[in-house]
């Protein structure tokens, strides 16, 4: 926010919606008066731990492009606002990712750093290296960048598909890099095999089991979180219809029809369409063997309509993004497909940052 005009407005709104959610709204008056304060002296004002922890779980309910809201009250909220040293930082990262997986039994959970602190770089906590090697892809290009940097600081990797990157961040701003591989033990993952075509295994697909996003900043009352890193589970379509054969990313759909023995000559025989429907049934039921958890795009839909009716009935409007609700795989077959949403902005809410490659 510009100035401290602006943040009162959005600190007065965001208490007023917040409290009155919270059964507190006999506190507002009081709490905006300290609030107005701070901000008077101090250009900015703090958040006690339950307005976080109601602003970062309203922030999930108002984001549209989410199909997963149904949960948003049970969005686990980690408070890491005093937590400054490179090695306290290192270490409540690889909390999250241990309490976030719970052994797969996947916990939706948020850490909120103090904000104009620190600064990560990765886009996720667990994410595979991208590498152009005499030419050729490997990895996720989406990782090019970032593993460049890192290779630049040092790092050492065998360079396959799936080399999981180091944490890299700063402690602040002005500090140096800091760059830290995970313990292979926290980071849990699952081999992608098919039970009626064992070829698929040779291939060699895996991914990993919990995505903890770091490229987002939460706004909360116009305070903005610039490390705010949340998790929920996958569902199997983004790793199945899009990581792994999206000609941007992994580009390995003729590879798995050649593992199905799907001929890829003519489109009409819908070739592409058999292929990534038996990649997502080997997908959920990898995920399933390992006990990890995720959620097929219909059951997600199903959920997503939950939440609809819930919203309703709390006299709220759902927004969304249809274009993002709707998955990737037979959309039709979803209430989804067949609505409309108002894609206006609500907040508390979560945005991109500018990227610090940028
Ligand atoms: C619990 C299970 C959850 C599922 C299955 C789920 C599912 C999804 C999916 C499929 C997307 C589209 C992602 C893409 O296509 O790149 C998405 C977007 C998003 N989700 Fe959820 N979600 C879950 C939990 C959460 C949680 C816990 C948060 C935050 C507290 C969250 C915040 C978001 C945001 C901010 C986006 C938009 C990302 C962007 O603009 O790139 N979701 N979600
Ligand atoms: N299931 C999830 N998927 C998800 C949610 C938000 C953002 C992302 C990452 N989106 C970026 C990818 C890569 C390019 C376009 N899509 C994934 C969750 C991640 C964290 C909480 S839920």
């Amino acid at each position: 926010v510009e100035n401290k005009v602006e943040l009162l407005d959005e600190a007065t709104r965001f208490i007023n919606e917040a409290y009155v959610e919270l059964g507190k709204e006999n506190l507002i008056e009081q709490r905006l008066a300290v609030i107005a304060r701070e901000i008077e002296e101090k250009n900015s004002y703090e958040h006690t731990l339950e307005e976080i922890e109601q602003g970062a779980r309203m922030a999930w309910r108002n984001n549209n492009r989410c199909i997963g809201r149904l949960f948003w009250q049970q969005l686990q909220i980690r408070d890491a606002r005093t937590v400054h040293t490179t090695e306290e930082i290192k270490q409540t990262l690889f909390n999250h990712i241990e309490e976030g997986t719970n052994n797969g039994a996947i916990r939706p959970t948020l850490t909120v750093f103090k904000p104009n602190t620190v600064k990560i770089w990765n886009e996720q906590l667990i994410r595979y290296a991208g590498y152009i090697v005499d030419g050729q892809q490997i990895g996720d290009p989406l990782s090019n960048e970032i593993t460049a940097l890192c290779q630049r600081l040092g790092w050492k990797s065998p360079q396959t598909d799936f080399d999981v990157l180091p944490l890299l961040f700063q402690k602040d701003e002005t500090s140096p890099m800091t760059m830290q591989s995970i313990p292979s033990n926290l980071v849990k993952e699952v081999e992608i095999t098919h039970p009626d075509y064992p070829k698929l295994a040779e291939l060699g697909l895996k991914w990993y089991a919990i995505p903890v996003i770091t490229n987002m900043r939460l706004e909360i009352g116009g305070i903005s979180y610039d490390a705010a890193p949340f998790n929920g589970w996958y569902m199997g379509t983004e790793i199945a219809s899009r990581n792994f054969v999206d000609e941007q990313r992994y580009n390995k759909l003729d590879e798995i029809a050649a593992a199905f023995d799907i001929t890829t000559r003519k489109n009409r025989d819908l070739w592409k369409d058999r292929t990534l429907l038996e990649l997502n049934i080997a997908l959920l039921q990898s995920y399933q063997r390992e006990k990890v958890q995720v959620v097929d795009h219909h059951t997600a839909a199903k959920q997503f309509g939950q939440f609809e009716q819930q919203e309703k009935a709390q006299n709220r409007e759902v927004t969304g993004n249809w274009a993002w609700l709707i998955p990737p795989m037979s959309p039709t077959t979803t209430h989804i497909f067949h609505q409309r949403y108002n894609n206006e902005v609500k907040k508390p809410n979560f945005f991109y940052k500018k990227s610090p490659f940028d």
